[in-house]
């Protein structure tokens, strides 16, 4: 995979950036309901590649809704590509998300849009020209096998087909951090393997990604990649992944 489609220079940005993320000592409450996360500070650096690991209702899918900004923390302080984002003006959040893929648990592909279009989208939203999108969409296609399915809505793709469309539309564009929600938890072991790789090939090219799952297996998959993991809304650090330096990940079985 060594032409995701080259949108935005973004590997020296990256590298002149001290971190991508800081959260520094974040809560969220929904509503007003007890805290869902608490006193939650780290920092994700440039180039790395996390997982978040935790228990069913942990709080793993509500702290990747404040790093793709679709919440903002209850209390606390953050700060993402350098700016802080608490206190950013709404109308700045749009050109921020878009520096940032995002594969939903639910998908959300767009219904009336087939599988080319959908996966083309995020170069269209940059601007790129069709003459110029095609190549890199049709690439993309070939790596998830589903170059048969391009113009299939997603209603008529199964549960893993759409998963595997949601993960190619958020990492074509070279998305300054990826951030997936179990994105391996409907296709098989051999597919979970290739779209890791699609993640690696990515994260490579100097992406920072966070990769929520249940699957600790799949951990072993990236050489290099650190450990972030939630207890009932409070993160903790097994491998150091948030200390400096970061210690390699050894799992326990
Ligand atoms: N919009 C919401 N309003 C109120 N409570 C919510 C909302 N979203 C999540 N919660 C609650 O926050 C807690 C954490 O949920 P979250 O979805 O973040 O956990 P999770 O670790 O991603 O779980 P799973 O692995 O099952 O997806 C749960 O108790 C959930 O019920």
């Amino acid at each position: 995979m060594n032409s995701l489609c080259p949108v935005m220079p973004f590997v020296a940005f990256i590298a002149s950036m001290q971190s991508v993320v800081e959260f520094d000592n974040v809560g969220l409450r929904y509503g007003t309901g007890v805290e869902t996360l608490t006193d939650i500070s780290f920092t994700l650096h440039p180039g790395s590649f996390y997982f978040l690991t935790g228990a069913s209702g942990a709080g793993k899918t509500s702290l990747l809704k404040l790093l793709y900004l679709a919440h903002r923390p209850s209390r606390g302080a953050m700060r993402m590509f350098g700016h802080d984002t608490i206190t950013l003006p709404r109308d700045r959040l749009p050109g921020f998300r878009r520096r940032i893929g995002v594969v939903f648990q639910d998908f959300r592909l767009v219904a009336h849009l087939s599988t080319f279009d959908n996966i083309a989208l995020p170069l269209r939203i940059a601007g790129i020209q069709e003459k110029d999108l095609r190549g890199p969409v049709t690439e993309m296609l070939a790596w998830i096998g589903l170059t048969e399915r391009a113009d299939a809505r997603p209603a008529t793709l199964s549960g893993g087909e759409q998963q595997r469309v949601a993960i190619a539309r958020a990492v074509i564009g070279r998305p300054e951090m990826l951030v997936a929600d179990e994105p391996t938890g409907n296709v098989d072991p051999e597919m979970a393997r290739r779209l890791l790789q699609l993640f690696a090939a990515l994260n490579k090219l100097g992406t920072t990604v966070v990769v929520a799952t249940h699957d600790i297996h799949l951990l072993q998959e990236i050489e290099g990649a650190q450990m972030m993991r939630l207890d009932k809304g409070r993160l903790s650090d097994p491998t150091g992944s948030l200390r400096h330096p970061p210690r390699p990940l050894v799992l326990d079985n």
